[in-house]
């Protein structure tokens, strides 16, 4: 087997691994498996998520997310941004493009190393609910943004044991069987409230989780009457900004903006994989 041709990007601090897979290089059949040894950090290259772009016959291309522990996640707004950038760097797509998603057509805009993608209108929105967790209990918010997110709100995010935490709220049977990610939110004086995010399928905190600061950013309309757009500073030190039309306690036209980084490109050897 040819070592296989991948791009390292970084949406935000949340990194990914590209590939084009429009001509196969990547069997069917072992794909979990691929992406679980792929993303495994020092082992190999090491990442949040991997990335294939393969043909559409109705937009400009499609893709498939996978979560580094080989899980598939129906969104990811980080990676929709890197992919984006991704596509148009190597002619696969105009600067204004669409791709099919698990959770539908997106939308994205390339301009420079800034990309803005159209998120899906969110759904199943639960503001403040209370959980009962191991040590005791919790008032969270939950929606879905493409894929589900608990959001936390706490005076100090650096002061959470976000590892704990969010494993409880993850796996806990509210959120069963899918599970959800878990996102804290806090005031950081006059600037953007500051969020950090524990992901399903990283099983861990990332720098950044583009789904996670739309829900987090929605949450702030609905329960700080918090007007469009929300910038919010992710743990990755960049500023994240989401965009939405509000009616009441509905939303529509969400878009997340912000940088798409091309970190390297690389040559995946099938030692790298297959160990
Ligand atoms: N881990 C998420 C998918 C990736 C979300 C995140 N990386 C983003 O940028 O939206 C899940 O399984 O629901």
């Amino acid at each position: 087997m040819n070592p296989i041709p991948f791009w390292k990007m970084s949406g935000s601090g949340n990194d990914f691994i590209i590939i084009d897979n429009r001509a196969g290089v990547v069997e069917t059949v072992e794909v979990p498996r691929f992406v679980a040894m792929t993303c495994r950090r020092r082992m190999s290259v090491g990442a949040d998520g991997l990335i294939l772009i393969e043909p559409s016959r109705r937009v400009d291309f499609q893709w498939r997310f996978f979560n580094a522990d080989g899980s598939v996640a129906e969104m990811c707004g980080n990676g929709a941004r890197c992919a984006a950038r991704f596509a148009h760097l190597n002619g696969i797509a105009p600067a204004d493009m669409a791709f099919e998603t698990l959770a539908g057509v997106i939308t994205a805009r390339v301009r420079g190393d800034q990309v803005r993608v159209g998120m899906s209108d969110p759904r199943d929105i639960v503001i403040q609910e209370t959980i009962d967790l191991p040590d005791g209990r919790i008032t969270l918010s939950h929606l879905n943004t493409g894929v589900p997110h608990a959001v936390i709100e706490v005076p100090d995010a650096d002061a959470v044991d976000l590892g704990a935490l969010g494993s409880a709220v993850r796996y806990h049977s509210r959120f069963a069987p899918a599970g959800t990610n878990v996102n804290l939110i806090a005031p950081v004086g006059e600037g953007p409230w500051a969020i950090r995010t524990y992901e399903r399928g990283v099983e861990g905190e990332t720098l950044a989780c583009g789904t996670g600061v739309s829900a987090a950013a929605l949450v702030l309309a609905l329960r700080h009457d918090h007007p469009s757009p929300v910038t919010l500073a992710t743990r990755g030190g960049s500023l994240l900004k989401v965009h939405f039309q509000r009616t009441g306690q509905d939303f529509s036209d969400v878009a997340l903006e912000g940088d798409a980084r091309v970190i390297y490109e690389g040559r995946l050897w099938p030692e790298g994989w297959r160990y």
